[in-house]
């Protein structure tokens, strides 16, 4: 379970308060207005931004003082998830530690995860070569590699078309959000929630709450969600 426990976060003048927990199992979408502190949530549960009170703590274990490399996350971005000087090999193998030369073994643990996302044989290519929806695939190899439990996708579809997009969502609910992990989804099309995320975390006015039914979510959204899903252009 992921709690967050009274916790308050500030990026300039502003402050998002979370008191929540998701078990773990299966992906929780988290949408909300543009602005509302949705990437603003992934930070302080990666530990990219420290909180100004409050605990994070998965599986009863405080995570609230640690590093984000020794936290049991890992986070995906809309770019720039593939260094584009390795192969992609080397970018999956990171998942192993900061070596670019990986033992027999290690290589044959790159292969396999290649393997599970649809990439076999393109270990040795420069991410330039692949298209962007397995660049996204190899991206996902090296979350699957690296057995962090928790999984923050930060928009990390959005420049794909609709039927990639959905390629990948689907890639995302059978591979990697299994029992023992919790995949927290951020994403402006409540489409991808109804997809893939049976809960729903909204972001609004100062506060992240939930989590919601997403279908009970958006069949009858709170004032701050209905005039952002009424809004013509959500991006
Ligand atoms: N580095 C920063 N310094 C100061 N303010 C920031 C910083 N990063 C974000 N903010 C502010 O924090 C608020 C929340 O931003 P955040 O990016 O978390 O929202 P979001 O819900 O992810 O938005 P979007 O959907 O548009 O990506 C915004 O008002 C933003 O201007």
């Amino acid at each position: 379970m992921l709690e967050l426990d009274r916790l308050a976060l500030a990026q300039g003048g502003f402050r998002l308060e979370a008191d929540l927990a998701l078990e773990a199992g299966g992906t929780v979408a988290v949408i909300g207005p543009s602005g509302g502190g949705k990437s603003t949530l992934l930070a302080g549960i990666a530990g990219f931004l420290a909180p100004q009170a409050g605990r994070v703590r998965w599986a009863g274990r405080d995570l609230t003082g640690l590093v984000p490399g020794a936290r049991p996350v890992s986070v995906l971005f809309q770019d720039g998830n593939l260094f584009p000087h390795l192969t992609v090999a080397q970018n999956v193998g990171l998942a192993l530690g900061p070596r670019l030369r990986l033992p027999a073994e290690d290589r044959d643990r790159v292969e396999g995860a290649l393997a599970r996302v649809g990439l076999s044989g393109r270990g040795g290519d420069r991410p330039a070569q692949l298209s962007g929806g397995q660049q996204g695939r190899a991206a996902l190899a090296r979350v699957l590699l690296s057995g962090r439990p928790v999984v923050l996708l930060d928009e990390a579809f959005a420049a794909l078309g609709p039927a990639l997009k959905d390629e990948m969502l689907d890639l995302v609910a059978g591979l990697v959000a299994g029992p023992e992990r919790l995949v927290l989804m951020v994403s402006h099309d409540p489409g991808d929630a109804t997809r893939i995320a049976a809960r729903t975390v909204l972001v609004a006015e100062g506060r992240a709450t939930g989590p919601f039914d997403t279908a009970d979510l958006l069949a009858d959204p709170p004032p701050a969600l209905a005039a952002y899903l009424r809004a013509p252009d959500r991006s």
